[in-house]
């Protein structure tokens, strides 16, 4: 078939120009030879099995899509059995088949929150099944009335002593669970969140392990209603996750099925809370907001991926004088647009490296009774996810405009990525709630600074990702030494601004706050302004894990070099796009403000030739990519081309309904125009 136009070879001559040693990057990104080996062999494995076929997912009906999610999980298991994977490659292996289902949360949720919140005894009963599905489990927390405050939840767990079991109720129609993935339809048992009734007290939200389902036929227990909530937005997308809702009619499970490893309720119905902070109750929530970040980029990069190889394919005008037409990629706008989204994929890989390590390293001091880097822990999770999350969704969209009229096509894969993806901005935290929870931190350091800023040489410092908040002195008053673009290429010279700009807009937020009636009068009208002051503390961590990351031995001719480039385009188009608060705050001149943006072209135009090269470091297979647009091979329209002869429609030469709907009208419309 003639190509009309495009030219199989032309990725093959993008890579030519690379500048970097690829095989290099894909150690950087992957975090080492061992996990860029073990993806490549789990995403080779996925891609060659039939069975995770998914070309043609975005037209099956929900019930369809629904059964072929189970096929797939099902499957999946035994390939991990068979095959004797480890946890490693057992979890790529999921990733790769690329299809949200029950196993996310079972893995994801139920299993954590039981070796988070359960005793010992509890994990050496419960975890051995679930590590064997002979139970499958889900995270049942949010309800149709409340999702957001956790501590609204209104499902009662009321303790009977004389039968030593808990009764779960759900007493009003807003009490019933709504949305836990996995619920509606797969789920044997749930890990319920529900007030704690006992003496006639209540004790507040703790977890309890249920079970809603016949180990034997499927069907409901006695006085549980489960069921689906029903469609979700796009085609394909999350279609294939059966959200649910249960409700609780008076249902006893024994004693030991609450969670007890942060409160206990004795034989004698007598409520007693042990020293562990009440906080480790939100912890799963936590450990799925880390992965949730790493999740980002994953997301990012594969829209990223798919819009800088279909821009390098795609032509659009001649030249004046009718030569050949140019490469989208090669416009300037194209670029600017597409570039800071390559350069946030690296920097969302960084952080979600740098965020893994934090989570384990509370997780360690956890075990040994160290509660100090909680808050820390909090602060970094909730902030990170939402601000990731809400850049990679804009992001995607972008990448789906990127890519012109045929981005919006299905076999694009960008619609599905773009569906599938947005709810992360809600679930796990909705994204400005989660923010607010980083503002509070900010205010009362900056807070506690303002009072102290005096004596804060000698005061109790701020430590972690707040650390630079106790530089408060420097950083209320410098003023950048920037005076060519090319300065700005300066890590340092970037930091400071960062820095100053974020510590800054939260002490601005604190003076205001002091201004008002009442703290939390103050905390209120300021909350759109405190927004902001945590988005440029949570882009401010970004920024500087990069930074870091640039620090370490990177191995491979040209590597470091790009990364470099990189880190600059991310933090120069942040400072592009924050202007406003960087003048407002007096970090910056406007001068300098235009230094940086013309730094910025330059970069874009170093980044070109390597841009292509760029997104095959991310080592993604053709089937994970699930995109015409994005082939390794960029021969784009013949697939294009046979794709669409594919859809249901195509069947048939003349679609169902002529008879019926369209002969009818056309006849009469004849009739008409001979009167
Ligand atoms: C086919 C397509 C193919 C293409 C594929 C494409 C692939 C692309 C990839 C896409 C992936 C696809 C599939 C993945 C599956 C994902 C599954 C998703 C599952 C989602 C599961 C969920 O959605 S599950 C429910 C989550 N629901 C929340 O998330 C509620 C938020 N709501 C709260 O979290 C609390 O309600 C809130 C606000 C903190 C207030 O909490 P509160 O009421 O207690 O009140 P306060 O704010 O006063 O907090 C009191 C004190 O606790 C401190 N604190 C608070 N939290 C703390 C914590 N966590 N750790 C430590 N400390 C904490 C705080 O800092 C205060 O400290 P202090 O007292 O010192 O100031
Ligand atoms: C796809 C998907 C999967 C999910 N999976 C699960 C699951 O497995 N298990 C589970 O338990 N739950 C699950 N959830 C539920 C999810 O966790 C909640 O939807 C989420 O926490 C948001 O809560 P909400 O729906 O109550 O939103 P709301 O809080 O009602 O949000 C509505 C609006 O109010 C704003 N708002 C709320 N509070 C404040 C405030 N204090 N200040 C300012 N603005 C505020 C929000 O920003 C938002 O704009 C899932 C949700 C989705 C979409």
């Amino acid at each position: 078939m003639a190509d009309g136009g495009g030219e199989p070879d032309q990725l093959a001559g993008e890579r030519a120009t690379a500048q970097f040693d690829v095989d290099g990057m894909k150690v950087a990104w992957a975090g080492s030879r061992h996990a860029v080996e073990v993806a490549d062999r789990m995403a080779r494995l996925v891609a060659s099995d039939p069975v995770f076929r998914k070309d043609t997912r975005t037209m099956l009906s929900r019930k369809e899509l629904f059964k072929d999610t189970l096929k797939k999980a099902a499957h999946a298991w035994k390939r991990i059995v068979e095959l004797r994977l480890t946890e490693e490659e057992a979890n790529l292996l999921r990733l790769y088949v690329d299809q949200p289902g029950y196993v996310d949360l079972h893995w994801g949720m139920f299993v954590p929150a039981i070796k988070g919140q359960g005793t010992e005894e509890q994990q050496k009963k419960w975890l051995p099944m679930a590590y064997k599905f002979q139970i499958i489990g889900c995270y049942a927390q949010t309800e149709l009335g409340h999702g957001s405050n956790v501590q609204g939840l209104e499902t009662t767990a009321t303790f009977d002593p004389s039968a030593d079991e808990f009764v779960m109720h759900s007493p009003t129609l807003t009490s019933s669970k709504w949305w836990p993935g996995g619920l509606g339809k797969a789920s044997t048992h749930a890990v319920v969140y529900a007030r704690l009734i006992t003496e006639g007290k209540d004790y507040g939200i703790h977890g309890f392990i249920v079970q809603l389902r016949s180990l034997d036929d499927h069907s409901p227990l006695p006085g549980v209603t489960l069921g689906d909530i029903g469609g979700k937005f796009g085609s394909g997308a999350y279609n294939s996750m059966d959200n649910g809702v249960l409700r609780f009619d008076h249902v006893r499970i024994p004693r030991d099925q609450m969670l007890m490893r942060l409160s206990q309720v004795t034989r004698e119905g007598k409520y007693v809370h042990s020293d562990v902070p009440k906080q480790l109750l939100y912890g799963t929530m936590v450990y799925v907001r880390q992965t949730i970040v790493a999740d980002a980029s994953k997301a990012l990069s594969r829209a990223v991926c798919i819009a800088v190889r279909y821009s390098a394919i795609r032509k659009q005008f001649g030249s004046q004088d009718g030569g050949p037409e140019t490469q989208v990629l090669n416009y300037k706008t194209q670029q600017s647009r597409l570039f800071p989204l390559l350069a946030s994929a690296y920097a969302y890989r960084f952080v979600g490296q740098w965020l893994k390590w934090l989570y384990t390293d509370v997780t360690q001091k956890l075990e040994a009774k160290d509660y100090s880097t909680l808050p820390e822990a909090h602060a970094c999770t909730a902030g990170l996810k939402s601000v990731t999350t809400s850049a990679t969704a804009d992001a995607i969209e972008e990448c789906r405009k990127l890519c012109g009229g045929h981005g919006y096509l299905n076999s694009s894969g960008l619609p599905e990525l773009f569906a599938v993806y947005v709810p992360a901005c809600t679930y796990e935290g909705d994204n400005v709630v989660l923010l607010l929870q980083v503002s509070v931190v900010l205010h009362l350091v900056a807070r506690f600074l303002m009072k102290t800023v005096a004596q804060v040489a000698t005061g109790k410092q701020p430590v972690g990702t707040i650390a630079y908040m106790g530089n408060i002195q420097h950083l209320m008053q410098c003023k950048s030494a920037v005076n060519t673009a090319e300065d700005w290429l300066n890590p340092a010279a970037i930091k400071e601004v960062f820095e100053a700009r974020a510590l800054r807009m939260a002490v601005n937020c604190a003076q205001n706050i002091s201004k008002a009636p009442s703290q939390e009068e103050g905390f209120s009208e300021l909350s759109p302004d405190l927004l902001e002051a945590a988005v440029a503390h949570v882009q401010l961590i970004i920024v500087t894990k990069f930074i870091e990351k640039l620090q370490e031995d990177i191995p491979g001719p040209g590597v470091k070099e790009q990364l470099q480039k990189l880190c600059s385009i991310y933090a120069l188009h942040l400072l592009h796009k924050h202007l406003g608060d960087f003048l407002s705050t007096g970090c910056i001149t406007a001068r300098q403000g235009a230094l940086a943006n013309e730094l910025l072209g330059k970069l874009y135009a170093q980044v070109r030739p390597n841009a292509v090269a760029l997104v095959d470091a991310f080592d993604y297979t053709d089937h994970y990519l699930g995109s015409v647009l994005g082939r390794y091979d960029g021969d784009v329209y013949p697939a294009l081309y046979e794709e669409a002869w594919k859809d249901p429609l195509n069947e048939t030469v003349v679609p169902d309904g002529y008879q019926e709907h369209l002969r009818p009208l056309l006849k009469q419309q004849l009739k008409l125009s001979r009167l």
